[in-house]
């Protein structure tokens, strides 16, 4: 199996244990009862392990409907066993698999806030990171959408970089997608890939779902609910991987499925020495100053 190394002087890449990997992309139907949703998930897992999958990626709202009713019904504090019974799933589907899961996003209930929350688990079962989803989708596109997340959830305060055996990944969660600010952090982390759990919707998953994924210029994996789930809001669907020369490597159309895709590292580091942008960029001129402060 190739190793991964870097002659770029930027934060340095550790090794993943594994360069070459099946990732196994998870788009769900997603319906209003939190036991189907479950079995839908966990069955959905373990073909995708059979099928070679030592990575999977859930969807963005993958246990609740996306959409302001369930939010609060069938949010979970993952620190309540009991009351905890998808955060539970996925670390024993993980452990029996021997797997590493990004877990998608699910409604997170922590002191009287919601979160819109990504858990990472390891293929011993045990969380390796958890992911609040930093950038609140607040839209008011006349005719098109209106829709205030930050009514519903708090933000997170941190960006999210974790290691695993199958590489550094960095996480954000759909609208996250947009700050390409995010993306350059985990790059300049020395990132492999970004997972981006995600719930686009007709309008701006057919403009920019792609598009922002094919920009960030490393792998990219991202996984949608299917367009028939439960909710007040169409979902375009389209879970993709992307290399890191912008390449569409695999996708779906917008039906409930599993993408199955190879990923590997020597892509990566191909690209990262034939041109390092790590090494190019000049963070000396475009630094981001608030504009107040360049007042006189
Ligand atoms: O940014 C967008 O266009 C969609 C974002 C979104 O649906 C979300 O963050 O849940």
């Amino acid at each position: 199996m190739a190793s991964l190394t870097s002659s770029t002087s930027c934060h340095s890449l550790t090794m993943p244990k594994v360069a070459q990997f099946k990732i196994g992309l998870c788009q769900l139907s997603v319906t209003p009862d939190k036991t189907t949703n479950l079995s839908r998930a966990r069955n959905s897992i373990e073909i995708a392990a059979k099928q070679g999958a030592s990575l999977v990626v859930l969807p963005e709202m993958w246990n609740c409907p996306y959409s302001e009713d369930y939010f609060a019904k069938l949010a979970e504090d993952f620190n309540d066993e009991d009351g905890s019974p998808s955060y539970f799933m996925l670390s024993e589907v993980a452990s029996c698999l021997g797997i590493t899961i990004v877990g998608g996003s699910m409604p997170e209930l922590k002191d009287g806030r919601l979160y819109n929350t990504c858990c990472v688990f390891g293929p011993d079962g045990k969380l390796k990171a958890k992911h609040r989803k930093l950038h609140m989708f607040d839209a008011n596109i006349p005719g098109d959408i209106l829709y205030k997340e930050s009514d519903t959830f708090t933000a997170g305060d941190n960006p999210t970089i974790v290691e695993t055996d199958m590489g550094r990944i960095g996480i954000g969660i759909c609208h996250d997608i947009r700050f390409p600010e995010l993306a350059m952090l985990y790059r300049t982390r020395g990132a492999n890939l970004i997972c981006y759990p995600g719930a686009f919707n007709m309008s701006t998953g057919k403009m920019l779902w792609e598009l922002e994924q094919r920009a960030r210029q490393l792998y990219v994996a991202s996984c949608s609910p299917s367009r028939d789930s439960v909710g007040s809001y169409t979902i375009w669907g389209h879970s993709t991987l992307v290399g890191p020369f912008g390449e569409v490597i695999a996708t779906s159309g917008h039906e409930e499925t599993i993408v199955i895709a190879e990923i590997d590292y020597s892509a990566l580091q191909c690209r990262r020495e034939g041109l390092p942008l790590e090494n190019q960029r000049r963070g000396d001129i475009y630094q981001f100053v608030d504009i107040e402060e360049q007042r006189p």
